[in-house]
């Protein structure tokens, strides 16, 4: 039973977690707009399986690194409040850590969307 308790408040720590970082970080929430369109536009757009394993994929990436991102920003500000090289190493090391996730997405964006949206079009479109 404590087990069982003690299981589930770590699960409530990390649901904590992640309400903050869409609470506080400005980037993490456009991060959850893209993926409501992205959920949206695979659904309308009907694709396979295997693109919405893609898709879920690098949702999944750059939110976690969001949520890493936000992790090393809060324990750098309270180990080196004052400016340091390091500091601005690690942080910098953090946000580009999101960026090569967010670029991965586009990538994967377009893969996936790409042809599906270029079929919608040229099916809309008088010959
Ligand atoms: N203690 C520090 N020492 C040196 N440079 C720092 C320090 N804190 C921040 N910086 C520099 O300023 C940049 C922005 O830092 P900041 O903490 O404002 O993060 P942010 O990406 O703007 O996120 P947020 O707006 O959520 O705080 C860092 O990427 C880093 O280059």
């Amino acid at each position: 039973m404590r087990a069982w308790s003690s299981f589930i408040r770590s699960f409530s720590y990390a649901f904590a977690g992640i309400a903050h970082t869409v609470k506080t970080q400005r980037n993490m929430r456009i991060h959850v707009a893209a993926a409501i369109v992205a959920l949206v536009m695979a659904w309308w757009l009907e694709i396979s399986r295997n693109d919405v394993l893609l898709v879920f994929f690098s949702i999944a990436l750059v939110f976690s690194l969001e949520l890493m991102n936000t992790a090393i920003e809060a324990t750098v500000d309270l180990a080196s409040p004052e400016r340091h090289e390091k500091a601005k190493a690690a942080k910098d090391a953090a946000a580009g850590s999101v960026l090569v996730a967010a670029v991965l997405s586009v990538i994967v964006g377009l893969y996936v969307f790409g042809p599906p949206i270029l079929q919608k079009l040229s099916a809309w479109l008088p010959a």
